[in-house]
């Protein structure tokens, strides 16, 4: 870490963190700070409420961990088996990381400091068991669990003590997604104006918007930190973004085959994630990529990582991912944010990130830690609007294919692998992709009709001949109805798994089917009807606005669909 190495050592510390803090920043061989901790901790005091903005993977967890944890040691009387440090964090992994992170620093605490999480997915009963019962001084938590755990009289007398509240991504916290969610939260801790708990804002972005409602969590006068300077954009310098434009929509698998393939030549251990606008779409890249007989170059392994699976195989994933020394992340933006994934070399985003902010998020999971790495988008030519209208990001426009990939023959292997995914991948993925698109068509520039015939480009470019059969309800509730080129099905649904309904029309071209997965073809080629997914997240990946209700992040019960 480069940009550490010349900074302060945490030797310096001494005297003001506790010497079991210290002891556990050179057992995890953190010698010195990185410039937003040196920041932070260089503060008069550690009491202040503070706004705290630093680019992504330049430590932050750290940054607003140690004052909390030196706050929380340096009571007296502390009651153990209170909540004293609440962290909020917008999705279930980010909470389960920035735990590890503290259980880590407090290793070596005597009392023990116990850290508890709170997220949605997990058995409720054992962790809310375990809450109850031990000594939680500290709870990480998403906040749809955390509303759970405040709905009952018992759980919320333990957080009758709380003297710090952090949002870590706090630009995402104070969104209007989860903004009802942090408003009940707030209205069942202790009021801020009597229990003047103090409150802690992390972001690697800031967008102006949040100053509204930044008088919820900080009080007036309160510290802002900035490591960014004010012309500067939040990306790390270190990390070259580019985009490859693409004439059109049928390109796109064969560029992000023949990128990935090329990267391979270079870099034998690839270790990348791509990111997708929509789960479905996540899950439909992982089927094409699948190592079994898909399209992945060489022998690198491939995993997905999206709110359509279960919450053991999110968890399995990370494990598994963050100790992976190479490998392909087909995800949606559920681990957009926050996901600390070391020594990632590549980012590639496949379409538009919801906003701005949230293509710095995804472009600083590579270039982390003072470590290298590089941003690549794939666009079509609408698409190409968001680069024309973020001058400020230094993507670098390629056009035409990387001089090796000629060698690499991705036309056919993409077509190859497309014929092994099941058609009910394809066509969720397509419901999806025209969910999505549809909430960004004005930044496309497009009309509903231009968005359908996207999305049925979309479609045939998956190698399906005609476009999947929609329900009048769904393309009712994506406001599509009476839209041209939409295949609407006319009469009732098919019974589930009943195959022989959906339209009575002809070929599927290209799509074979061979059933693995979710709702997949069972026996004879039958499939459940597919389910709309993704609509909508206008506001960020990990749960957006639907029809001015949040969508839930992926701890919250939602309705069943999301973009991630
Ligand atoms: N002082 C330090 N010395 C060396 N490595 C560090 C130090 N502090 C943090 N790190 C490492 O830097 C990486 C990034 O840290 P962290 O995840 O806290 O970044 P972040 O700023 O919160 O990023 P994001 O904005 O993406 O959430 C982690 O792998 C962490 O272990």
């Amino acid at each position: 870490m480069e940009h550490i190495i010349e900074k302060a050592p945490y030797s310096q510390m001494a005297g003001r963190l506790q010497p079991q803090l210290l002891r556990a920043l050179d057992q995890m061989q953190y010698k010195f700070m990185t410039p937003v901790q040196q920041k932070v901790l260089q503060l008069p005091t550690f009491h202040d409420d503070c706004l705290v903005q630093a680019k992504t993977g330049t430590g932050k967890t750290i940054a607003f961990l140690l004052p909390a944890l030196q706050t929380l040691l340096s009571t007296k009387d502390l009651p153990l088996s209170q909540v004293g440090l609440l962290v909020l964090a917008p999705t279930r992994e980010l909470a389960q990381q920035i735990a590890d992170e503290c259980d880590k620093l407090t290793s070596l605490c005597k009392p023990a400091l116990e850290c508890h999480i709170a997220v949605g997915g997990s058995k409720k009963a054992t962790h809310l068991s375990k809450f109850l019962k031990g000594k939680p001084t500290i709870l990480v938590a998403t906040p749809g669990r955390l509303i759970d755990y405040l709905s009952d009289a018992a759980t919320r007398a333990k957080f009758t003590n709380i003297r710090c509240l952090v949002l870590d991504e706090a630009d995402r916290m104070l969104d209007a997604g989860f903004m009802p969610a942090l408003m009940k939260i707030l209205e069942q801790i202790p009021a801020k104006a009597t229990a003047k708990w103090q409150g802690m804002c992390f972001s690697a972005t800031m967008p102006p918007e949040i100053n509204k409602v930044l008088h919820l969590v900080l009080k007036p006068g309160h510290v802002r930190i900035s490591t960014i300077d004010k012309n500067e954009v939040p990306t790390v310098d270190a990390i070259p973004q580019s985009v490859i434009a693409v004439d059109s929509i049928d390109d796109v698998l064969v560029s992000l085959h023949s990128l990935l393939a090329c990267e391979r030549i270079d870099n034998p251990s690839l270790k990348a994630v791509i990111f997708s606008s929509t789960a479905r779409q996540a899950g439909l890249l992982y089927h094409i990529f699948g190592s079994s007989g898909g399209a992945a170059p060489g022998k690198l392994s491939v995993s997905q990582m999206h709110s359509r699976m279960s919450q053991a195989s999110r968890n399995r994933t990370v494990e598994e991912f963050k100790a992976a020394t190479q490998g392909l992340l087909f995800a949606s933006d559920v681990v957009g944010r926050g996901m600390d994934f070391p020594d990632i070399g590549l980012v590639v985003q496949i379409g538009l990130p919801s906003d701005k902010e949230q293509y710095v998020h995804r472009v600083g999971r590579t270039g982390r830690a003072g470590k290298t790495g590089r941003a690549v988008m794939i666009l079509t030519p609408p698409e190409m609007n968001f680069v024309r209208s973020n001058p400020e990001f230094p993507i670098k426009v390629t056009k035409g294919a990387h001089p090796k990939a000629e060698a690499v023959p991705s036309a056919d292997i993409i077509q190859k692998a497309l014929a092994k995914v099941p058609d009910q991948t394809k066509e969720q993925a397509y419901v999806a992709f025209l969910g999505f698109t549809k909430t960004l068509k004005k930044i496309h520039g497009l009309d509903s009709v231009a968005v359908v015939q996207l999305a049925n480009r979309f479609s045939a470019s998956l190698g399906v001949s005609e476009p999947p059969m929609l329900e009048a309800s769904t393309v009712g509730k994506m406001g599509l109805k009476g839209v041209p080129g939409l295949n609407i099905r006319r009469g009732p649904a098919p019974p589930r798994g009943d195959a022989g309904g959906r339209g009575g029309r002809g070929g599927r071209g290209g799509s074979s089917g061979g059933g693995r997965g979710r709702g997949g073809p069972g026996a004879g080629g039958r499939k459940k009807p597919f389910e709309p997914d993704s609509t909508p997240s206008a506001s960020a990946g990990e749960g957006g606005v639907i029809g001015g209700r949040p969508a839930g992040g992926p701890d919250r019960k939602r309705p069943r669909r999301d973009a991630q």
